[in-house]
């Protein structure tokens, strides 16, 4: 059964496939509440939204009620709540600085500066179909073509150059890039875990409006345009569209609280992140896992004794799912994860 290989490490619970919703956790003996089954700080790819930046660390995600963090990282634009924190995101070898900092030039040199993604009309839309999202990206290919051969040239000719400004001057997606960049950071330098990425739960249309796919495709040009020489070989197509299939079901919202229950209480959303082995808990709407983050950590414990032989799961409504009707859950979960509920309280309510 493929999964990470750190769940397949656990003496007190298995990964194995399902009926109804791919593959699961199960224990594999008696698990007694509040046992700690699980944790992770493996994130494949993360991203801060921009107007968080000042108050929300690059490494720890620590945000303390919107104040900003005076540490900063005056080229590339991180905050950072200690040096300490500072000192590790520049030490981990899946942050690059020089990227970095050619993203955040970006900005300088787009004739209107960052682009509000809210804002295109696009964005109401229905999702691509696959063959639109194949067009696409066949259109954009040859764009990149170009734009990689003059950045390969020693001298680029007048239309090379004049494409490549043409590119930078197209005002950035940042939440977009500054996802993108992490993950295409840990193809080029952490192999095994872009491997745990591989073996996620793929989602064949994962733009959620034609909006959506065309600023994946400008942000692709941009990191193209941009990123340094050694990258250029990483940011193909295929690991882009790779990364947005892999994230769409898996990735973890990044709250500025997250609640002892797993609920997000309101709190404000400051991002997401990919944390591979977290993304094997499936959903029930009467969850015996509750999950926490601690920085970068995600945490996951029993919330009441679990025999031998049952699933685990934790809640993908937050909590909500105690107060909501069978009907309004299965609604939600279809609406935004896009299955048809199969947990046991689920079925046992419709009987
Ligand atoms: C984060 S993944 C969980 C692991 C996944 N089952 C796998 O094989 O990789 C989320 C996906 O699992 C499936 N899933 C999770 N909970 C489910 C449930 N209660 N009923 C049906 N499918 C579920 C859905 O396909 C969902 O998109």
């Amino acid at each position: 059964m493929s999964a990470p290989a750190s769940l397949h490490a656990s003496s007190i619970f298995a990964v194995r496939e399902t009926a109804e919703s791919g593959r699961g956790v199960y224990a594999t003996q008696f698990i007694p509440k509040g046992t700690l089954l699980f944790e992770t700080a493996e994130i494949a790819a993360s991203v801060v939204y921009r107007e968080y930046w000042k108050e929300v660390c690059a490494q720890c995600f620590k945000y303390d009620r919107g104040r900003n963090w005076k540490i900063r990282d005056q080229t590339a634009g991180h905050a950072f709540c200690s040096e300490e924190c500072q000192t590790i995101w520049k030490n981990d070898t899946v942050n690059d600085e020089a990227a970095s900092i050619a993203i955040e030039g970006l900005g300088k040199t787009a004739k209107q500066g960052s682009s509000d993604t809210d804002e295109d009309p696009a964005h109401s839309l229905p999702r691509p179909t696959t063959q639109e999202i194949d067009a696409a990206w066949a259109e954009a290919e040859e764009t990149a073509t170009k734009i990689r051969n003059a950045r390969s040239s020693a001298k680029p000719s007048k239309p090379e150059r004049r494409l490549l400004s043409q590119i930078l001057a197209t005002p950035p997606i940042r939440d977009v890039i500054t996802y993108q960049l992490p993950a295409l950071l840990t193809i080029a330098n952490s192999p095994s875990l872009w491997s745990d990425v591989l073996i996620l739960e793929s989602e064949a249309i994962p733009y959620i409006s034609p909006a959506d796919l065309k600023f994946q495709i400008t942000s692709y040009h941009h990191l193209l345009a941009c990123a340094p020489l050694p990258l250029l070989d990483h940011i193909t197509a295929d690991n882009i569209r790779t990364l947005a299939a892999k994230s769409s079901h898996n990735v973890f919202n990044i709250w500025s609280q997250d609640l002892d229950d797993g609920g997000s209480g309101g709190s404000e959303c400051l991002g997401y992140g990919l944390w591979t082995a977290a993304s094997y808990w499936n959903h029930s709407c009467g969850p015996n896992i509750r999950k926490r983050r601690n920085g970068r950590t995600w945490m996951f414990w029993a919330e009441r004794d679990v025999q031998e032989g049952e699933a685990l799961c934790i809640s993908y409504l937050g909590g909500d799912e105690r107060d909501m009707t069978r009907q309004e859950r299965r609604t939600k979960l279809k609406e935004h994860w896009k299955f048809d509920c199969a947990c046991k309280r689920c079925d046992e309510e419709a009987k």
